[in-house]
């Protein structure tokens, strides 16, 4: 954002010409996602709607700008150590003392050996002692109970090491999922029309498990393994310094041989691991739109398509499994090449000598200790990129800020709202189609207390203006005022949640009990408030006929209950914290005529007193609104009320509702 600040420096006037070539060289210069280059096609869009742009609305572009981090944001984020060290430090505790007892395990791996050999060279002392007074048992004891002492020390620091990881890493895994799942819900509607929701979960779910097990990886294997190696590589040269020298000769190219295949390996996993996503995607998107699947009779098609991915998948990962056989078995016959020359040599300084048979073994154990720390270390490396770049991914959802802040702004007393509405020269594109407009100088006002009706054909913009109330957007242009304030002033949250109740063409429950449902209006609700407000939404008699009643579990997305109940259910949930502004977005489409006929009463009874702005195509519903406005490409074109638009010979009410009462539906 080094670029947006410096253009915040830039100095504007009226004319902006200065500004302009600046912002037009500097953008020139930076790269081509950068904020600076983003700021300038902004000012592009804007410039050419308004070629005087002032100092304000420069600041506002940038303001725009800024919260439009989502935008601009790509999975080129870096491993962010910060943000990491954040997770980190509430558990630094819990890590150092897993770290210590890590490298006890490791020098207890580095000693086991050592003492292994002081053991077989009591044995073979005792074998060539040619005295009989020697007591078997007392010299064999205490090599034994030492070596029994340091496995029993190396079984408990492991059991500790392990779980003092598994909290440690479990905790912070917790907490990034926590803080990424709350910054998620928080993010613009932008965000969510960009992305899709299988990439959000892969986030919260494969990625932060990937992480996790990176970090107790990389600290209990990784430190281990390199401690060891230190370890060892210091008694091979106890043991014997020429023997260590030959065999240190070996690891150099041990290490370059397990980078090179590793490196192929790695390669290899990645892309069956994005075919595999590939598949999953198929899989995610037939089973949640499986009655859109089944109704096309789609199965087999879906089904070949997976197939066809997953072959592909498969093909990648039985190479990947050759390429770890052959890498294991090179390994191996590497390793026990070792093995048999070290014995080979290690046999001639026995035989000369130089060295006991105790501490050829311990040799032999050593270097084996270090050969398999060697192998866990290019293992490692490969699991350290995949943490470090899941990392990244969490850390770029982290960082995405939102435009439209949940918690900031005024919440001003319930019943202080009385609920008028009013659209000054409301000028609005989506964030994901800029360079259509949907609505342009539109003003509209809704006096507080009454039923307005927004008709209009399909794409008008009339959902737009719901949208845009509820603050899921904000307008580019122009302004939103609830009783004369700029709903930007408003805590968005509590906008949402007290002042307006919005049931929308097609409301979707959450897979839980009715009840639960309705209360999610207002979650502090007694029982018989929410009875109540069934009642209100005629909801209540076909609740009471389940056979679980109001316990009834509706399924994932209310699958399980009716379009017109879902519906009703809805509206139940919106009317349960009696909001001063009811909007309803064709809430009474998914409805057959009586269900209408029941709603529309409740709505009539509920739209009483407060400020209710209906959506309908089936104009027969709205008749009877205080005011009837008519949209067309984004603009209001006309507006008053039934009796005054049928008036209108030439008008486009009047139009509509004669081409909907000869039964041709365009809208
Ligand atoms: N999330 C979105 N991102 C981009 N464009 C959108 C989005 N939602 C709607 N649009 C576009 O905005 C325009 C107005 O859509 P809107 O849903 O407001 O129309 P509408 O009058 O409510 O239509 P309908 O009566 O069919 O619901 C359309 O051209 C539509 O394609």
């Amino acid at each position: 954002m080094l670029a947006v600040r410096l253009f915040r420096r830039i100095p504007v006037g009226t004319s902006s010409i200065k500004s302009k070539s600046c912002l037009r060289l500097l953008a020139g210069i930076t790269s081509g996602g950068s904020a600076l280059t983003i700021v300038w096609k902004h000012y592009r869009v804007h410039a050419s709607k308004n070629p005087k742009l002032d100092s304000n609305q420069l600041s506002s572009i940038v303001r725009e700008v800024e919260g439009k981090k989502v935008a601009s944001s790509s999975s080129s984020e870096k491993f962010d150590w910060k943000l990491f060290w954040h997770y980190l430090r509430p558990q630094i505790w819990v890590i150092a003392c897993a770290t210590a007892t890590a490298l006890v395990v490791a020098y207890l791996n580095v000693a086991i050996p050592l003492e292994l050999g002081n053991l077989i060279n009591v044995i073979s002392s005792l074998f060539t002692s040619s005295s009989s007074s020697v007591d078997f048992k007392e010299m064999l004891s205490k090599p034994t109970f030492r070596l029994l002492q340091l496995y029993i020390y190396q079984s408990i620091a492991t059991f500790e090491y392990i779980t003092l990881l598994s909290i440690a890493g479990e905790r912070m895994a917790a907490a990034i999922r926590r803080d990424l799942f709350q910054n998620v819900l928080k993010l613009d509607m932008e965000f969510f029309d960009r992305t899709k929701t299988g990439e959000i979960m892969d986030r919260l779910t494969s990625d932060v498990q990937e992480f996790k097990s990176s970090f107790k990886l990389l600290i209990s294997q990784g430190l281990r393994a390199s401690t060891q190696i230190v370890g060892s590589a210091v008694s091979l040269y106890c043991i014997s310094p020429t023997l260590a020298t030959l065999a240190g000769l070996t690891i150099p190219s041990i290490i370059a041989g397990g980078t090179v295949f590793g490196s192929v390996l790695r390669k290899l996993s990645r892309q069956a691991q994005a075919q595999l996503s590939v598949s999953t995607g198929i899989a995610y998107e037939a089973i949640s739109n499986i009655r859109t699947t089944r109704a096309f009779g789609a199965e087999t098609k879906e089904h070949e398509m997976f197939q066809n991915e997953v072959n592909k998948a498969c093909e990648l990962n039985i190479r990947l499994g050759i390429g770890i056989g052959v890498f294991q078995g090179l390994n191996n016959l590497v390793m026990n090449g070792i093995v048999l020359s070290t014995i080979a040599l290690g046999g001639q300084f026995v035989s000369q000598q130089r060295l006991s048979a105790g501490d050829l073994i311990a040799f032999l154990v050593a270097t084996q200790t270090i050969q398999r720390s060697l192998t866990q270390i290019s293992v490692l490396i490969g699991q350290a990129i995949r943490g470090m770049s899941a990392g990244a991914r969490i850390h770029e959802y982290q960082k995405l800020t939102s435009s439209i802040p949940l918690e900031q702004g005024i919440r001003i007393p319930f019943h202080s709202m009385l609920g008028q509405v009013q659209f000054s020269n409301v000028g609005f594109s989506y964030p994901t189609r800029e360079q259509q407009m949907v609505l342009e100088n539109f003003n509209f006002t809704i006096p507080c207390g009454k039923t307005v009706a927004l008709v209009g054909p399909s794409g008008s913009g009339k959902s737009t203006l719901c949208s845009l109330l509820v603050r899921f957007y904000d307008p580019i242009n122009g302004q939103i005022t609830i009783d004369g304030k700029d709903i930007r002033k408003f805590n968005a949250t509590w906008l949402r949640s007290n002042v307006i109740g919005m049931i929308n063409q097609e409301p979707t429950l959450f897979s839980t009990t009715i009840m639960e449902n309705i209360r999610f209006g207002k979650p502090d609700a007694t029982d018989a408030e929410v009875m109540a407000a069934a009642k209100l939404a005629m909801a209540h008699d076909f609740i009471q006929l389940f056979p679980d009643g109001y316990r009834t579990v509706v399924g994932e997305r209310g699958v399980t209950v009716s379009g017109g109940q879902r519906q009703r259910i809805a509206i139940a949930r919106a009317l349960l914290k009696n909001p001063s502004i009811l909007i309803l977005d064709e809430a009474t489409s998914a409805l057959d005529a009586e269900s209408e006929k029941q709603v529309q009463s409740a709505i009539n009874n509920v739209a009483k007193g407060r400020t209710t702005l209906i959506i309908a195509h089936r104009l027969s519903t709205i008749r009877n609104a205080d005011i009837i406005g008519v949209m067309l490409h984004g603009k209001l074109v006309e507006m008053g009320t039934h009796t005054e638009l049928m008036s209108k010979k030439n008008g486009v009410y009047a139009e509509l509702m004669r081409i909907q009462q000869s039964g041709i539906n365009i809208l």
